[in-house]
């Protein structure tokens, strides 16, 4: 938490400051009030108030410097109000370092039951016990408030693709309108920002408009959404190079739900700041580890006598002090520590690959250190 005897006014004021470039890659930092986020960076998710499997310490020596939080699970248990009455998100959960919510609109579209969505905003069924909801733009942010994130994000409707221009247009104006509503309610204490979201599927014209009608609302950074949502990598990269370039350079930009290692890399080589996704904390809970060679998935038998580390040259114990075999024992039988530790091995090395990538921009060598990032993909585990 902030010095317990710091006065409001001294919280730092939120911000970005791009330090380097390299081609269209930037190495930057975000300034919040629980602390900084050096850019380009990985955000773990916390879905329930907890990253599945890792103690918060554990999540930070990985070196992530933010974490996310999921506002549609926790506005329904404990709910936002039991959260603040705890002292907010950062207390509840033990991570005194920089938080970020989304709206809880993309979970309500792929979790909840009979939604239904109106100019207002959305209205659902909870999928814990069928009791009815409404986020609206401002309800959001009054969630996110309650919560204390460090960065806000704004209601938006995401449409999943392929879909058909009409729709991707009607959603992609709905989002705009409910982004200047946020704008309107978002209180924004000292140190606290409000990204808003672009939206426009794989139409670069609906893109344009989309982030020009944010840019002129004004947002502390800017997120793109309605990506990886069943798009081919090619058409991703398209929208991402058709997008950055209408954003201002001086504030961050998120690219919602990326993603695989090689989505990452592809994003940040267009100037993407901040990423999130599922990946590794699930992967890991389902017997597959991420490592500098490629994917492995320790339920193979192959792995049954291999005495080797997954990788002896990593800085994470889990992925450095116990064998293969032994995984493979623990993700057969289904031990708790199997998932514990291929969880740590995966946020670890999310986490290694965007420092590796920050020091490449910092030193102009990023398309040397992703030519060998990909050779050693290619390499593939041996
Ligand atoms: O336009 C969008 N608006 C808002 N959120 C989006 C998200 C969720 C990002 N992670 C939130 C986290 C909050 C804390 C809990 C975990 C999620 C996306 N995720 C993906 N792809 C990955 C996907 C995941 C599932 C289906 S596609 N595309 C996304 C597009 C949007």
């Amino acid at each position: 938490l902030t010095r317990p005897d710091a006065a409001p006014s001294e919280a730092p004021a939120f911000g970005f400051a791009l330090h380097a470039t390299d081609g269209t890659a930037r190495r930057g930092t975000v300034t919040t009030a629980h602390g900084e986020i050096r850019t380009p960076a990985f955000m773990p998710v916390g879905t329930l108030g907890t990253v599945k499997c890792l103690y918060p310490e554990q999540v930070r020596a990985t070196g992530a410097d933010i974490l996310l939080g999921n506002t549609y699970h926790l506005m329904l248990r404990p709910g936002a109000e039991r959260v603040a009455g705890q002292g907010g998100l950062h207390r509840f959960m033990n991570w005194p370092h920089p938080i970020l919510t989304d709206s809880g609109g993309f979970q309500v579209m792929s979790l909840a039951k009979l939604r239904k969505i109106t100019e207002k905003g959305v209205t659902f069924q909870s999928h814990v016990d069928g009791s009815r909801h409404e986020l609206t733009p401002e309800r959001s942010l009054e969630i996110q408030g309650l919560l204390g994130s460090d960065i806000q994000m704004q209601l938006d409707e995401c449409v999943a693709l392929p879909a058909d221009r009409r729709e991707m247009e009607r959603a992609m104006e709905l989002s705009l309108r409910w982004a200047a509503r946020s704008k309107a309610a978002f209180f924004g204490r000292r140190g606290h920002g409000l990204f808003g979201i672009v939206q426009g599927g794989d139409d670069e014209e609906l893109r344009a408009r989309s982030a020009a009608g944010l840019v002129e609302i004004g947002f502390d950074g800017y997120a793109l959404g309605g990506l990886a949502v069943g798009e081919p990598q090619e058409v991703m990269f398209r929208v991402i190079e058709a997008t950055a370039p209408a954003l201002p350079a001086d504030r961050p930009r998120y690219l919602m739900g990326v993603g695989t290692p090689q989505d990452i890399l592809g994003g940040v080589a267009r100037g993407i700041d901040m990423f999130d996704c599922v990946m590794p904390t699930r992967a890991g809970r389902h017997g597959l580890a991420y490592t500098r060679y490629g994917k492995v998935n320790l339920r193979n038998a192959r792995h049954a006598d291999d005495p080797r580390p997954l990788d002896a040259a990593s800085d994470c114990p889990a992925a450095r002090d116990w064998s293969r075999a032994y995984l493979h024992h623990l993700v057969r039988t289904g031990e708790a520590l199997g998932a514990m530790l291929l969880t740590h091995v995966n946020v670890a090395y999310y986490q290694s690959l965007m420092a590796e990538l920050r020091v490449a921009i910092e030193t102009g060598r990023f398309a040397e250190v992703k030519a060998q990032i990909e050779a050693d993909w290619a390499r593939g585990d041996i």
